[in-house]
């Protein structure tokens, strides 16, 4: 169980917007842990809502916790979205996908009127790229997409899980790429969702529309205009 208080209380300052009626989407990780604990017990004290979750990790918590999960096809819009994230810049463009569950996040956090992004300060970056950008890419030739990658400046490493591939939960495989420093998030997103072979990549560019940070020292920094 991750015990970060820094995440923790980032997370439960999200899950302080969760009103009776919302439909919430469950993001995926250490932090968001934190959010669909409180939220669980919000729910065991009285809460209405419906959940989707961006993982199947996610979706076993929400079902061990009791908050009733909603089949896509019965949503139209999902209210507030909780995620992580692996790394935040100053224009609150993130990378995300550490934990592998970046399509499926991305999937969620377009469909949601409100993504609210939940780090511990270590995240907060004045430039993306230190952490490697996770691709999810499509098993089918993915020595070849890798090379595509490694042209737009970057190298791309396998993801491995005691020596095997990782595979995602929607059975692809992940290549983190180190940029060293992502200069142009928007530019640099689309040039490697345009490579075939690609399912997609961490980079939410314009998504979040609230960051809150968790500081070591137990405050909370909770910012609502967008950059
Ligand atoms: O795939 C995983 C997600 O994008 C996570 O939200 C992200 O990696 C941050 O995870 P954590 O809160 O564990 O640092």
């Amino acid at each position: 169980m991750p015990n970060s208080n820094s995440k923790r209380i980032a997370a439960e300052k999200a899950a302080a917007y969760i009103q009776d009626g919302m439909t919430v989407g469950l993001g995926t990780g250490s932090t968001a842990y934190w959010a669909i604990q409180e939220i669980g017990k919000k729910v065991h004290n009285g809460l209405q809502i419906k959940a989707v979750a961006t993982s199947v990790q996610s979706e076993k918590l929400a079902i061990d916790l009791g908050i009733p999960l909603s089949p896509f096809s019965e949503i139209a819009e999902i209210d507030v979205t909780i995620d992580g994230a692996d790394e935040v810049d100053g224009m609150w463009n993130l990378i995300k996908g550490g934990g592998g569950a970046l399509l499926r996040e991305k999937i969620i956090a377009s469909s949601s009127k409100e993504l609210i992004v939940v780090v511990d300060e270590s995240k907060v970056v004045d430039r993306l790229g230190k952490f490697h950008l996770p691709v999810e890419v499509v098993k089918f030739g993915y020595e070849l997409t890798r090379r595509k990658l490694s042209a737009l400046g970057c190298e791309p490493k396998l993801r491995l899980v005691d020596q095997k591939p990782y595979m995602t939960d929607n059975g692809n495989y992940i290549l983190d790429c180190d940029f060293k420093q992502i200069a142009m998030p928007s530019e640099c997103h689309d040039a490697i969702n345009s490579i075939p072979g690609v399912v997609d990549n961490g980079l939410f560019i314009g998504m979040a529309a609230k960051v809150i940070v968790g500081y070591k020292d137990g405050s909370v920094k909770e910012c609502y205009n967008k950059p």
